[in-house]
């Protein structure tokens, strides 16, 4: 019956495919490229979508199904009492809520086996009855705390710790115990949790990660399961993964490789995916691909639980990534792999093979190009200037890697969208790196999206002398060399241009090229400045204070993986990177670009990524590569997206019968 059904709504979609391909030709060409900014309020991201949350761990559970617009019931907005925001029971009541009801998830789980599941798991949360029901009665104290006590409990604990790498310890110890009060922590706290589980304690926390191992998350490939990964994929017990965040530790943030030791970023990453992004937790597969490592200090540890060995390279090692490819779109067809801290000698060759056969994008190079170009337009609106007058500007990058290279891609682009010729585009560019400024002369030593920036002369001069001779009006940088900007050189830079905007982006915070202090003391606190760590707002000697901004990826990956996973795109195309910074740029308020802020705060990431969702979603579909949103749900995109988005609440639980009567 459930079959049947599945195959005639297909159908249905189908042609419900080609209504949508009609109707979007005939909107006009400006809507369709700018399309307005989703206005999502606070309330509105909380607004609770249950479907989204149910764990999936048996095989004819509704939520197995791929198709997820085959779980979605008729009358939704008559059971689920968080459709109505204005109506929303405050966080951990709602099984008291006197209207609708929660729909429960049936598990395979038994007795203490939930209690020990993460993602069942509610410890002292559950409630007597529930307590009889699934067989656990007497294996937990007897007091039953909601969610928000156990909450504040928590973060007394976490709160009284003084390291923050102990604080992640705390906070990974929760993630393994029970995931649903992780992510509402995360959801309530963002601000707070973001440095300790991502950047820059995360950094941290994957050059201890042998050391300090307790329990696995995530898959491991390595040379030895050429030939079995088809069949391993099979190992991870999810059904329905939608997004996977994939590295071979060869360059972790700006800590060079960590082997396998790497896999604290897949988890980071992940862990935003589910708080800012709304992908529910069983849905997110963090893998390390461990072919090695060449981190001599990793080789020698006798702790290290990598593989010790040089790193596999060439042929070998791309044969490993294809396998890996193949194997995971094989279980799961529609899944997104997004490629994370790969090595620049083979980040982008990865990508340029993958992208249009696999549903995939390179975080460091796409995501950061989309997220600077939201920043420095952020930039051109904190100083009162046009942001479409990109191409105008002087931008000096420092750092021709994944993430310069990346940068400078997405600026072109834009300059090109918003009407400015090739040559004008390319003539805005000045890229350096440890040996200068790319220019003709050096050619032949750079890959081919290098030589696109470079320059017909003064190949080679020093970053400093480009300052003084092309007088740069916006400075990024994406070096991982900690101190790089100099007093001199950000005195040097603010000497030519009234508001010089300077983005030091390299991660963690002892890589960023400068500190916010340093940038506003040095440029008399006349700078536009984000980080790609986070600092705390500067406050001067003479009482003025400046507020900073966290220009990292983080801003858009999120988004455009649960857009891009919620229509089911076929690929990641540039055009989706291109309006998703735009629908992030237009996030920015005026009142945070009159506090020289050139991001949303951080409490609004998760409306950020659902404006992002939205953008990337209305692209697909523009672009044709939409295969799951009908053309009704199309009509109204926002309170879609909205109703896709895990919020995380404790869902009832039933045990899945195995004997009917
Ligand atoms: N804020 C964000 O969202 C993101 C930040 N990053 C950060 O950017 C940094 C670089 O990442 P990738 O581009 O992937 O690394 P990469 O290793 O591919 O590139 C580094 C580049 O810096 C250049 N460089 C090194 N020393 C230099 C010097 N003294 N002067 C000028 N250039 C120099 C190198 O020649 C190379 O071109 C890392 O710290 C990473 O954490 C990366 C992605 C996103
Ligand atoms: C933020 C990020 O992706 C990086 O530093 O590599
Ligand atoms: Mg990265």
């Amino acid at each position: 019956m459930f079959r049947s059904t599945a195959k005639l709504t297909r159908q249905l979609l189908q042609s419900s495919r080609m209504l949508t391909s009609l109707s979007s030709s005939s909107t006009s060409a400006k809507s369709r490229l700018f399309p307005a900014s989703a206005a999502v309020t606070y309330q509105s991201w909380k607004v609770a979508h249950h479907l989204s949350t149910a764990p999936n761990n048996s095989e004819h559970n509704e939520y197995d199904n791929n198709d997820d617009i085959l779980t979605t019931p008729p009358s939704r907005s008559h059971v689920n009492p968080w459709e109505e925001p204005e109506d929303m029971p405050t966080s951990g009541e709602w099984e008291g809520c006197k209207r609708g009801f929660m729909k429960p998830i049936q598990i395979s789980a038994r007795g203490v086996e939930i209690l020990h599941s993460p993602l069942y798991n509610k410890g002292t949360a559950f409630k007597s009855g529930e307590r009889d029901r699934l067989r656990f009665r007497g294996l937990l104290p007897h007091r039953v705390m909601n969610i928000n006590k156990q909450k504040e409990r928590f973060l007394i604990g976490l709160r009284e710790l003084e390291s923050n790498i102990r604080k992640n310890i705390m906070l990974e110890d929760l993630h393994d115990r029970n995931e649903t009060l992780y992510h509402r922590i995360l959801v309530d706290h963002i601000e707070e949790m973001a440095p300790l589980i991502y950047t820059p304690t995360v950094g941290q926390a994957c050059q201890e990660l042998s050391a300090r191992f307790r329990r696995p998350r995530g898959m491991y490939f390595t040379e030895e399961d050429r030939g079995h990964m088809a069949a391993m994929v099979y190992n991870w017990p999810h059904n329905d993964v939608r997004v996977i965040v994939v590295t071979d530790g060869s360059r972790i943030l700006g800590l060079g490789d960590l082997g396998a030791n790497g896999m604290g970023i897949p988890v980071g990453k992940l862990s935003l995916y589910c708080a800012a992004g709304g992908i529910a937790p069983h849905r997110v597969l963090p893998v390390v691909l461990d072919v090695g490592t060449d981190n001599q200090e990793l080789l020698n540890d006798e702790f290290y639980l990598g593989v010790q060995k040089p790193r596999l390279r060439g042929k070998e090692y791309f044969h490993l990534v294809d396998e890996f490819m193949n194997a995971v779109r094989y279980r799961w067809p529609r899944v997104l792999v997004q490629f994370e801290d790969f090595d620049s000698s083979v980040a982008q060759r990865l990508l340029d093979k993958y992208r249009h056969t696999h549903l995939c994008f390179n975080d460091d190079i796409q995501g950061t190009g989309a997220t600077s170009l939201a920043g420095l337009m952020g930039a051109l609106r904190a100083k009162g200037e046009d942001v479409n007058s990109l191409g105008d500007q002087r931008i000096l990058i420092a750092g021709a890697g994944s993430a310069g290279i990346g940068i400078a891609q997405v600026l072109y682009q834009a300059m090109l969208e918003q009407g400015y010729s090739e040559t004008q585009a390319k003539d805005a560019f000045y890229v350096v790196d440890q040996h200068g400024l790319l220019g003709k002369e050096r050619m032949a030593t750079l890959n081919p999206e290098q030589q696109a920036f470079a320059r017909d002369v003064d190949s080679g001069l020093p970053l400093l002398d480009v300052v003084k001779k092309y007088k740069p009006t916006m400075l990024v940088g994406v070096t991982a060399v900690g101190g790089l900007f100099t007093e001199g050189l950000v005195r040097e830079m603010a000497s030519h241009v009234e508001r010089p905007v300077i983005f030091p982006l390299s991660n963690p915070t002892t890589k960023a090229e400068c500190t916010a202090e340093q940038a506003f003391e040095w440029t008399d606190g006349r700078c536009v400045f984000a980080s790609g760590s986070p600092f705390d707002p500067v406050e001067m000697e003479d009482g003025r204070i400046f507020s900073t901004s966290q220009c990292n990826n983080m801003y858009v990956f999120p988004g455009i993986g649960l857009g891009a996973t919620i229509c089911g795109a076929r690929k990641v195309t540039d055009r989706m990177l291109y309006v998703a910074a735009k629908a992030l740029a237009e996030c920015l308020t005026p009142e945070d670009a009159a506090r020289g802020q050139v991001f949303p705060h951080i409490s609004k990431i998760r409306s950020v990524s659902h404006a992002v969702a939205v953008a990337v979603i209305e692209e697909a579909i523009r672009e044709g590569i939409n295969t799951k949103v009908s053309p009704d749900d199309a009509k109204n995109l926002k309170a879609y997206v909205d109703r896709k988005m895990y919020y995380p609440e404790y869902v009832p639980l039933i045990e899945k019968r195995t004997i009917s009567i």
